[in-house]
């Protein structure tokens, strides 16, 4: 879905949420469980250490105050100090390890989408618009990775000091403790309330931080650009961005808005709570014995008091920041889930590239991109080794989509494609691209030295090679000319030059990898016919032993071949070499 095209992207686009179940999380979390119990165990070893610190302060007042025992108040000082020490040697090795087991867990996510989403047919691109894949690697998986960051050892932390204040509580007047806790159901209930609440708000908040994103993306780019100015769209584009920038403000507000007030309420309760300790515990002191409360375990209770109302804000608060990554998970296991395009198999065939011969059989080939119209229609065509083939036709004729299933950009839907006599589907993915080059009319260039680009098909190649095939090419002089020469930034997808530059820069490109069989699909269309009959002239010669498929729409372009067939909705009408084909006509 193109920003440019629609005024409202996010309603079409809006993403349905699903039942994710917490196992499948915790799939993610699985080889980490030793760390991950490692840091339970220290959160208790912690909060065990911990929860001596008020028993201590108890003995304090009570025992070495009022009866002067400087030798008690010494020790128990110590043993405050010491436990201080434990805690906080503690506190830093679980911080650590669960920073480690969130940040490595998030690290998965992102490389097992990333390797997914390779694998998903082109026609998932094709159908996605620019920007969306990005926002959910970087967006979605960086909130998780924030609350990961921010959350994770706040969470341990906060859990450990409920846990250790909680117990102790119990340990010193179990009354008190239960009258204490009362606050805490009222408080979760509030906080369920207004977690759902945000989590609705989260789900629009995802959607329009995509389509921003993908506004960015798109309009911000060179052909985004061109068409915007061109087209004087460019105070429309500003306004729907200025939209969608506020629609994101004020989704935040929203959402900010409605915790705002749940705060408030359990900030009262909780300040209140100790006024109404001190009343029940002061009457305590007036009744008979087994229910009396000393002043010391009244004073080290509300001190437990004060010590658990922070972090029980911050639990609360990070169990809602939780509930909303659940709509980021759904985000993410959306696309896990889509099934790979085109698969290896587990035993694919692995070609030894100097061995093989090169020679194709296309066999009663049907493919359709969608439900209906076919647009290739029981193809079948033999290639010998080394041979010329040329597919020419009208546009829209199916010729570009031979080349991809060739290439196996998509599968066939019916019939079969043999390279040397081994199903293409049997291949495994390295050997088909060792044998198959395509050089495409538009070619995608990356933003480096043309050197970059030429060694990004094979690294290993030698300065020699590299100038080999750029002559071959044709490209050699232009770029002996340039002021930097092999060294020139071609800028963002070779924009800095021109559409027949670009060209043969990635017929060079392919050139340098030199497979066995190369799909040139209007690779030349950008050129000058004075130019194009050269360089065709020149790739004849030099790739005597390869074939070459060449795809063109013009007949006079493909004089040399030794075999055309000419397409028409999918299906090979006529075909013949170019004197048997100008004949018929
Ligand atoms: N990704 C796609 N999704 C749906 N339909 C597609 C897709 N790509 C191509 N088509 C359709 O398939 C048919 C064949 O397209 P193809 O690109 O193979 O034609 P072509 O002969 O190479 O055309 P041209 O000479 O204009 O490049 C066309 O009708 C086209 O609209």
């Amino acid at each position: 879905m193109n920003p440019l095209l629609t005024e409202e992207t996010n309603q079409k686009n809006q993403v349905v949420s699903t039942g994710i179940s917490v196992k499948r999380i915790l799939q993610f979390f699985k080889p980490y469980r030793w760390q991950l119990l490692s840091s339970i165990v220290l959160i208790f070893v912690g909060a065990g250490a911990g929860m001596a610190m008020p028993f201590l302060l108890r003995a304090v007042i009570d025992d070495a105050l009022p009866h002067a025992q400087t030798n008690l108040l010494i020790l128990l000082v110590v043993a405050m100090v010491g436990i201080a020490l434990v805690s906080a040697i503690i506190n830093m090795f679980q911080t650590i390890l669960s920073a480690r087991i969130g940040q490595y867990v998030l690290h998965d996510f992102r490389v097992k989408l990333y390797g997914h989403l390779q694998m998903l047919s082109l026609g998932f691109f094709t159908d996605t618009r620019g920007g969306e894949i990005q926002s959910r690697i970087t967006q979605d998986i960086g909130s998780l990775q924030e609350l990961v960051s921010n959350s994770a050892h706040e969470l341990a932390k906060n859990f450990s000091v409920v846990m250790m204040t909680v117990s102790a509580m119990f340990f010193m007047d179990w009354k008190l403790a239960l009258f204490s806790l009362t606050v805490v159901p009222i408080a979760l209930l509030i906080s369920d309330f207004v977690g759902r609440l945000r989590e609705r708000v989260a789900e629009k908040q995802r959607q329009r931080l995509a389509d921003m994103s993908s506004e960015i993306s798109e309009t911000l780019s060179v052909p985004g650009m061109m068409l915007s100015r061109t087209m004087g769209k460019m105070p429309y584009l500003f306004h729907r961005f200025s939209k969608t920038s506020k629609d994101v403000a004020d989704l935040e507000i929203r959402s900010l808005t409605r915790s705002e007030w749940q705060w408030q309420v359990i900030y009262l309760l909780l300040m209140v709570l100790p006024a109404l300790t001190l009343l029940i515990g002061g009457l305590r002191m007036h009744w008979h014995e087994p229910n009396r409360v000393s002043i010391g375990t009244l004073v080290a209770f509300i001190a437990l008091q004060e010590q658990l109302t922070w972090p029980l804000q911050e639990l609360l608060r990070t169990g809602i920041e939780i509930r909303k990554t659940r709509i980021l998970f759904v985000r993410i296991f959306e696309y896990l889930d889509k099934p790979a395009g085109v698969k290896e198999k587990a035993d694919a065939v692995i070609l030894d590239k100097g061995k093989v011969n090169g020679a194709l059989k296309i066999e009663n080939v049907s493919f359709s991109y969608e439900d209906g119209q076919e647009a290739v229609s029981h193809f079948s065509l033999d290639i010998p080794a080394g041979s010329r083939v040329a597919i020419v036709g009208a546009t829209g004729s199916g010729k570009t989509t031979i080349g991809y299933l060739l290439a196996r950009l998509y599968d066939a839907d019916k019939g079969a494609i043999y390279i040397d006599e081994t199903d293409i589907r049997d291949l495994s993915f390295q050997s088909l691209t060792d044998v198959v080059g395509v050089v495409s009319q538009d070619p995608y260039l990356l933003n480096g030295t043309i050197r970059e680009n030429l060694l990004f098909a094979r690294p290993d190649a030698t300065e020699e090679e590299m100038i080999r095939v750029s002559r071959m090419a044709k490209l050699h002089d232009f770029i002996a000319m340039l002021p930097s020469g092999y060294e020139t930034s071609i800028g963002e997808n070779g924009y800095r030059f021109s559409g027949g530059e670009k060209q043969r820069l990635s017929l060079a490109r392919t050139l340098l990898r030199m497979p066995a069989i190369i799909i040139m699909d209007e690779a030349t269309s950008a050129l000058d016919t004075i130019t194009e009959r050269n360089l065709s002239g020149g790739l004849n010669a030099s790739l005597r032993n390869v074939t070459t498929i060449t795809i063109a729409h013009r007949l006079s372009t493909v004089r040399h071949a030794d075999q055309i067939v000419v397409m028409n909705r999918g299906r090979i009408v006529e075909r013949g070499t170019h004197q048997e084909l100008l004949k018929k006509k």
